[in-house]
């Protein structure tokens, strides 16, 4: 398998498995100064991925199965319809690829209110629907408080993410790929939580009139509150669109087991070993984005598995490239008083430098562009820490930016995915069996309201919350 792709219905994938509601209110943008709000009033119902309150890690794992098998099942992309596709598509139709991004905030100015977008998003502060009226108030406050915490890392960057420029250009090369491949498309860039925001791009696509989309988020890995998120919004503005309703999409849900995105990492940690004075005796230490416990085990999110598997592959072609290094995986950029995946890059930085180790090799993984994230998080905090807990010598693994390997993989990725473009409007048929239960959401949303008023009233969370968010 190449690539997970499904049809943005979802069909195949998100109905049956995310279970996204299909009473989706219609968004508003309010535009107040700088700030631009996203009003995504979407059922929490959405939020049930995979697994319901009650099921045991079996069923998870059941139905966990049933999403790769799905995937399995028609919607993934195979090589041997590229061509196929190459010669049916290329002469009649306008191909758009909409690349998927976070954003980042251009200004220090711009770093409260990205903030806000951030946090008023329901996929990354999943609150029970009842409790859903505090999304903005509550992402209001934690914006509001982050903000300086934030400010400060994006300062030390040179005062804005270079998330937009990095994009533009990636955006730029594949179109570049996809023609020397003779495939014309245009390339759009769509951020989650800043400019140019995914309306936008949506709003330029239906201008250029386009005829078949592939939506390729930059996220090699699917996590909800990422790839997740970004087409919960796709699928909220195709809906509620005559001509986007009728428009065949494909999108490509992750993309971490191609060969090419994993060679490409494989070459970039080659040469990085290759500059330390000992490289066999370096520790590679991989550093994904972390996402909170329950996204994985109350949500099913496979971001955690995708990430492990990811790891593995690379190692396995460091392995047959003669490279048996030692390597670690952890997880980084946790925020707030929920517990977020395990280990944490900081303490295990600490734990592996009082262990003896002298040399690493730290290697963004969940990203391929440089960010805060990168830039400050990894090459001053972390850094620091290492050498400071005994580690002598250190180096970083860059982002794959526009590494032209990899861009060329996404470029087959996009050809792969046409065949299995769909419009919104022919699958809804299909859809009807994703219907949610009313019982179940009712119970579901009763004991999740006490649960989170009583954690809210704990003094402890309430001390937990202060004190992660500074
Ligand atoms: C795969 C990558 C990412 C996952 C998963 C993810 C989940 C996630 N993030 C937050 C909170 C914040 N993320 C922030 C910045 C940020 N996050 C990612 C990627 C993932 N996030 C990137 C690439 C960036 C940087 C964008 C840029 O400006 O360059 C921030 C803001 C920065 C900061 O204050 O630290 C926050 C906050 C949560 C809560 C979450 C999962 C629930
Ligand atoms: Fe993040």
């Amino acid at each position: 398998m190449e690539a997970a792709a499904a049809s943005l219905s979802g069909s195949n994938i998100f109905h049956r498995n995310y279970r996204f509601s299909r009473s989706i209110n219609r968004s508003r943008y309010i535009a107040s100064g700088s700030r631009y709000f996203s009003n995504s009033d979407l059922n929490t119902q959405n939020h049930s991925v995979f697994k319901g309150p009650n099921l045991s890690n079996v069923q998870i794992q059941k139905r966990n199965l049933r999403l790769q098998t799905n995937c399995a099942l028609g919607v993934c992309t195979f090589p041997e319809n590229v061509m196929e596709s190459h010669h049916s598509h290329v002469a009649e139709e306008k191909l758009g690829v909409l690349l998927l991004n976070l954003g980042g905030p251009e200004t220090l100015n711009d770093v409260q209110p990205f903030l806000y977008n951030l946090f008023a998003d329901p996929d990354i502060i999943r609150l029970p629907r009842l409790l859903r009226f505090l999304q903005r108030p509550l992402a209001k406050l934690i914006s509001v408080l982050r903000a300086p915490k934030s400010k400060e890392g994006y300062a030390a960057i040179g005062g804005g993410s270079p998330l937009r420029k990095i994009t533009d250009e990636q955006a730029d090369a594949l179109r570049m790929a996809l023609e020397a491949k003779n495939i014309h498309a245009n390339v759009y860039v769509g951020m989650r939580y800043w400019f140019p925001f995914t309306e936008e791009a949506i709003e330029q696509i239906k201008r250029d009139r386009i005829t078949k989309l592939v939506v390729l988020p930059l996220y090699p890995q699917f996590s909800i509150s990422t790839t997740g998120s970004s087409i919960r919004v796709l699928q909220r503005i195709f809906k509620e669109d005559a001509y986007l309703s009728r428009l065949p999409v494909s999108v490509i849900l992750s993309w971490y087991q191609r060969q090419g995105y994993i060679n490409s990492m494989a070459d970039l940690i080659e040469k990085e070993l290759g500059k330390f004075a000992k490289p066999e005796e370096v520790m590679i230490f991989f550093s994904a984005h972390g996402v909170p416990v329950s996204y994985v085990e109350e949500a099913g999110d496979p971001y955690k598995d995708q990430m492990e598997e990811c790891i593995y592959l690379i190692m396995q072609e460091l392995k047959a490239r003669g490279i048996g290094n030692d390597h670690t995986l952890a997880y980084q950029s946790r925020v707030g008083p929920v517990q977020w995946l395990k280990p944490y890059t900081d303490e295990v930085l600490v734990e592996i430098g009082q262990k003896g180790v002298k040399s690493l090799l730290a290697v963004p993984i969940s990203f391929v562009s440089e960010h805060i994230e990168t830039l400050e998080e990894i090459d001053m905090e972390y850094k620091h820490l290492a050498l400071e807990s005994g580690i002598k010598n250190w180096g970083r693994v860059p982002a794959l930016g526009c590494n032209s390997l990899f861009i060329t993989d996404l470029a087959d990725a996009v050809v792969e995915a046409l065949p299995s473009a769909k419009a919104l409007s022919a699958s809804t048929e299909n859809d009807k069996e994703a219907e949610y239960d009313p019982l179940r959401y009712l119970v579901k949303m009763f004991f999740g309201s006490i649960l989170a008023f009583l954690l809210l009233l704990t003094p402890k969370v309430v001390l937990a919350f202060r004190n992660s968010l500074f």
